[in-house]
């Protein structure tokens, strides 16, 4: 059966067997938690080593396993008292020397604590679930009540230009109105205006009506005068035909007077004649004649009387005639004066019509605007029911918002609660987590053999086996050389057939420990083409088969996002450097020369000169070296190209020069979480250390050897330089090895180291392998000199 101790070299002679196993037991495993220890007050008693713990799992296998395996499936409670306990629990003292006893108390421990981490992950899973319930309750809370908001404020902003639109309308309305109103009260006193005028109108037109009426009868009493005086006139020219008649009669008769009287007078003549003949008779006649004399007299006294009475009725008639001319001219007044009327009540008519016309469209008007009115009146009481109708969706949608509201903040405060549940979990998780990494070790070696490859050789055979005994399943390697074979134990081997995803499954939970704020360090080993690139970058080309540094930032990227929610935000900064040489060359520097040294530039001017120095807080940095911050692993990937772009025309030169080339990727994490103020700052260094098989080339002769020893002697003056750079820091870690340097940079703190020994399977390489191996092995057991640190815990 192969041990542990079969890998080793042979020891000196001061290291008894069991003193050496203590010893061993306290440098590997033993510094990694002796503080921690020393803390919990426990024996001092360091953890057993793997290896050993299946040793006892093999021998003890039966009973004990079975009933173990059987805890495991079940999920069994912690309270947070019994998970302090177990972590401060305090081993029995017993036999220092008694190995088996103290690995069964270990084994029993771990499985202890197995159950405890599957409690807590099954608790932490809770939590999430719990919280992540929450959160999307409180997401779609929030979502609703912002939904509730938005539609609340269009809802105000719609209710609120309604208002305003309704204002502006009740204001232009009112203003209608106002007109309307002003209108309606000048159309009122204009109607109230006609209406006077009207009736002074009528009045006028009643009293001209009156007066008409008066001078119509006073034209019909005139008329009636008229015709009573046209009938005296008649009767008056009737009466001066009459008199004239008479007149005529009389003058008729004064003819015949005066021929009477001439005919008389001739008579008389004769008379007189006859009077001296008739003397006596003329006497008589005398008598006679006196009194026709007499009578004549009387008829001229008539006539006389007739005279004047025509004179008098003359002028009797003037007088009617004057008075009928004056009559009939107050006849034509009043008939102009009637027309006049006429005239005028004809016109205050036709004003009145208009009057009326306009009195009737004014009433129109008034109806019209009294119905708009009522319409106004009517819309703004519908909008003001509206208004309260709004008012009141508002007041149930703000005592929803309210509700909402509360039940948001209860949330909050649930989710606060929560978050602090969570925080304490996340602090017990990094504790439980940091507690099975420092038992598997803080620092690990892997072996990983590549398959064999075409250009290895057609008849190329493996040398490498892998044992199947219980002990050594996994972890195991045996490499056959001349016919011998030399077995390895390793913290895990990866045979040819073992992918980049098993590799990384490994490795995944230093990443989370990167996060929670330690320091790592990866870096592989081993001999030309034995696949350390391919172990660390992967193949760009196929995703499937990308390394462990892409599958690490990813994981490093998603968690980063996963935790977001915890409130931890991160920054990352990304500087990539490749030791060439003994000198430090920046293989993101923007200005680089081209050709194979920034260092060195073709006219043997010196370029840059980086130096590596250590700050205050024991972190390793190398002077003037390009920083760049990164967000992605597309970022990090093309940087990564750019890199090996750079570092490529190196490459072409000689394969040689490639074997002096060390690639060093560093990201730095610095975490800061908002929640808790806690700032946490993790360094996970990335290292590829490409071409330090070549130390370990004793088997090699002729040109190889030359090599090996330049590489070699390289790789000294590049130990002495940093060590030489330690020792002036007063920062002297590691004194006992060459190797040192390379795990220096990250080994300044807290750390947790991974070392790679990649190994190639074909027969031609045997002996750098079985040098490699032997390296490995001697770092696996701490011979190297490179200590199992012990923990500290995070900033
Ligand atoms: N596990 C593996 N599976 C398949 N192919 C592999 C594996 N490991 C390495 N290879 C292949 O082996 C070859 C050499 O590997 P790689 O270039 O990674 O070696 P290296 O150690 O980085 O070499 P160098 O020191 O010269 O840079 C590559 O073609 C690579 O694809």
């Amino acid at each position: 059966m192969a041990s542990r101790n079969q890998n080793k070299p042979p020891r000196s002679p001061s290291n008894k067997k069991g003193g050496r196993t203590e010893e061993l037991f306290v440098d590997k495993r033993g510094r990694i938690g002796a503080e921690k220890m020393e803390q919990r007050g426990a024996v001092g008693k360091a953890r057993a080593p793997l290896s050993s713990m299946k040793v006892r799992s093999d021998t003890n296998a039966g009973s004990e396993v079975g009933s173990n395996e059987g805890m495991e499936c079940s999920v069994v409670e912690f309270t947070k008292e019994d998970v302090e306990a177990l972590l401060n629990e305090k081993r029995k003292k017993g036999d220092p020397f008694d190995n088996k006893k103290k690995q069964e108390l270990m084994a029993a421990y771990i499985k202890r604590l197995k159950l405890c981490v599957r409690w807590f992950i099954k608790v932490e899973e809770g939590y999430v679930q719990e919280k992540e319930k929450l959160q999307s309750e409180l997401e779609s809370l929030e979502k609703k009540c912002s939904y509730t908001e938005i539609e609340m404020k269009n809802k105000m902003e719609e209710l609120n230009e309604t208002i305003s639109d309704l204002r502006r309308t009740i204001t232009s309305l009112e203003e209608r109105i106002a007109k309307e109103e002003s209108d309606k009260l000048e159309a009122i006193n204009c109607y109230k205006k006609e209406k006077e005028a009207r009736s002074v109108a009528e009045k006028v037109r009643d009293e001209k009506s009156a007066e008409l009426e008066k001078v119509l009868d006073q034209k019909s009493v005139a008329e009636q005068q008229a015709i009573s005086n046209e009938d005296l006139y008649k009767r008056s020219q009737e009466y001066n035909m009459s008199l004239q008649q008479y007149n005529s009669r009389l003058q008729s008769d004064l003819d015949t007077s005066n021929e009477a009287h001439k005919r008389l007078e001739i008579e008389k003549a004769t008379i007189v004649e006859s009077l001296s003949i008739v003397r006596g008779h003329n006497k008589a006649l005398q008598d006679q004649l006196v009194s026709l004399k007499v009578s004549q007299d009387e008829a001229i006294k008539q006539k006389e009387t007739s005279k004047n009475e025509l004179i008098c009725l003359r002028e009797e008639l003037k007088q009617i005639r004057d008075e009928r001319d004056r009559q009939q001219g107050q006849i034509k007044a009043l008939v102009g004066e009637v027309a006049k009327y006429k005239e005028y009540t004809g016109k205050s008519f036709a004003q009145l019509d208009t009057f009326i016309i306009k009195a009737n469209a004014l009433e129109v008007t008034c109806s019209s605007q009294k119905e708009q009115i009522l319409q106004l009146q009517q819309l703004l009481f519908a909008e003001k029911e509206k208004l309260k109708m709004a008012d009141l969706s508002a007041s149930t949608s703000r005592t929803v918002f309210e509700e909402q509201r509360r039940l948001i903040c209860e949330l909050q405060d649930r989710l606060a609660d929560k978050e602090i549940q969570l925080v304490e979990g996340e602090k017990l998780r990094k504790k439980l987590h940091n507690t099975i990494l420092e038992l598997k070790g803080n620092i690990r070696v892997f072996c990983r053999v590549r398959p064999l490859l075409p250009e290895d050789g057609t008849g190329s055979d493996m040398v490498v086996s892998y044992p199947n005994s219980t002990e050594s399943l996994g972890l195991g390697i045996e490499l056959v050389q001349s016919g011998q074979q030399y077995p390895f134990t390793f913290d895990k081997v990866f045979d040819h057939e073992a992918s980049q995803h098993d590799v990384f499954i490994e490795i995944s939970q230093l990443v989370q420990s990167a996060l929670d704020g330690y320091k790592v360090c990866i870096f592989a080993y081993g001999q030309t083409g034995s696949g350390k690139t391919y172990t660390m970058m992967g193949r760009p080309d196929a995703p499937d088969l990308k390394g462990l540094i892409p599958r690490s930032l990813e994981q490093i990227f998603q968690t980063s996002q996963s935790l977001k929610d915890q409130g931890w935000k991160y920054k990352m900064q990304a500087s990539i450097l490749e030791i060439y040489n003994e000198t430090i060359r920046d293989l993101l520097a923007s200005n680089r020369s081209s050709g194979m040294d920034q260092a060195r530039t073709e006219n043997g001017v010196p370029g840059k000169q980086y130096t590596i120095k250590h700050d205050a807080n024991g972190n390793t940095l190398v002077s003037d070296l390009t920083i760049v911050d990164v967000c992605s692993v597309n970022e990090i990937s093309s940087l990564l190209q750019k890199a090996s772009q750079s570092r490529s025309v190196g490459r072409t030169q000689m394969n040689e020069q490639s074997s002096r080339s060390h690639f060093v990727f560093t990201l730095r994490i610095c975490g800061i979480n908002e929640n808790t103020e806690q700032q946490v700052q993790g360094v996970l260094n990335l290292i590829d250390l490409a071409g330090s098989e070549r130390l370990s080339r004793s088997g090699a002769t002729g040109d190889r050897l030359k090599e090996a020893q330049a590489i070699n002697k390289s790789l000294s003056s590049l130990s002495d330089v940093i060590f030489a750079l330690a020792k002036k820091e007063d920062h002297v870690p590691f004194r006992n090895s060459k190797l040192t340097y390379l795990l220096q940079p990250c080994l300044g703190g807290d750390s947790k180291t991974l070392m790679f020994v990649n190994v190639s399977p074909d027969q031609s390489s045997t002996s750098e392998s079985l040098c490699s191996l032997r390296f490995a092995a001697r770092v696996n057991s701490c011979e190297i000199g490179i200590p199992r640190r012990q923990t500290q815990t995070s900033t």
